[in-house]
């Protein structure tokens, strides 16, 4: 393992992949190094892989409409992390959610696309079909979910969390599902439940009441720890079932969402590897895609970057921008 210093100086990732159940590395990528990354909140779930994207395999390696290269030695550097570490190791209501975040941000990420495997509720959203929710209803209990709990010297902050995902972000996402000729679903607000049960007819039938079209162990509280952080979030998300079987399927299992996961796995990573080109470009500031210009990363505001080691201990990012907890519009 590389130190971190080393690596800062080497190589900058400035997005961020969280894999999620099914995807605990990224296949086709060429490792630059892997980080053990200290925390004020511990261990992250795993190390943080740095690694230069390829062209998926089975797909054409073609740039996704963005302009960018898609050479083995030319693709975008990204920060990989695996949210249930090694061997699905970390339950859902175990992870460290804000050690996973932080680390991230303490590499200068400033957008994080989250992997997610989620049940559809509803038949607009089917099973083995993409959604990019855009709404959150948390339905967790016990999770650490916040850096403003006073455990760190940082004041009283109270994010604005309206909309918990970034629109550039899902902007991006969306773009590569097109570009990949893609069903899916552009919105969606995911019921987000502890675990690491799956839910009763009576839960999932409620979910769907309070207004909730996915359901997912792990999408709460990334977002807002994110945003928090003043980092871009948003979330791929693969619909492995039907939950409790609402379209007449058997009930979610375990054996079930990893086996879909597994054979849609060239999908997912073709979906993330487009969308990660096209916000690459748009940090590089370079000019937005041929289609209109669905992103473009505004800069992060000087002083952004986290300090972990620093010699005055652990501090958070600089101040917020009013009203949003992230960029500017
Ligand atoms: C192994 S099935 C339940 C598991 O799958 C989902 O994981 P992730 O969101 O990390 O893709 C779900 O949230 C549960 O953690
Ligand atoms: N039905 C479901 N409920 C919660 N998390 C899930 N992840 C995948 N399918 C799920």
């Amino acid at each position: 393992m590389s130190s971190l210093p080393e690596h800062q100086a080497e190589h900058r990732a400035r997005i961020a992949i969280i894999g999620g159940t099914g995807l605990y590395k990224l296949p086709e990528a060429v490792v630059l190094s892997r980080l053990d990354i200290p925390t004020p909140f511990g261990p992250p779930s795993s190390p943080v892989t740095i690694a230069r994207l390829t062209a998926p395999a089975g797909t054409s390696g073609d740039d996704g409409g963005t302009g960018a290269d898609g050479d083995r030695d030319g693709g975008p550097v990204v920060a990989f992390l695996s949210r249930h570490g090694r061997g699905h190791s970390v339950a859902p209501q175990q992870i460290n959610y804000r050690a996973n975040l932080w680390a991230l941000k303490s590499l200068g990420v400033e957008a994080v696309i989250s992997s997610a495997a989620v049940g559809g509720l509803v038949s607009s959203h089917g099973t083995g079909t993409f959604a990019v929710p855009d709404q959150v209803l948390d339905k967790t209990w016990g999770r650490a979910d916040t850096f403003y709990d006073g455990s760190l010297p940082t004041g009283v902050q109270h994010l604005p969390a309206a909309e918990p995902y970034s629109a550039p972000l899902r902007a991006a996402l969306i773009a590569a599902l097109e570009h990949r000729s893609e069903d899916f679903a552009g919105a969606g607000t995911v019921a987000v439940i502890n675990g690491p049960r799956f839910s009763t007819k009576a839960e999932s039938a409620a979910l769907v009441k309070s207004g909730a079209q996915l359901i997912s162990m792990t999408q709460y509280p990334e977002p807002m720890l994110a945003a928090e952080l003043n980092m871009h979030f948003a979330a791929l998300a693969f619909i492995t079932d039907a939950d409790t079987g609402h379209d007449g399927s058997e009930p979610v299992t375990a054996e079930l969402v990893l086996g879909r996961l597994a054979a849609a796995q060239p999908r997912i990573l073709a979906v993330l590897s487009d969308a990660v080109r096209t916000v690459s470009a748009g940090l590089g500031g370079a000019e937005p895609a041929d289609d209109g210009g669905t992103w473009r990363m505004v800069p992060m505001p000087p002083g952004a970057v986290a300090t972990v080691m620093g010699a005055a201990g652990p501090v958070l990012p600089g101040p917020l921008l009013p009203g949003t907890g992230r960029t500017a519009p």
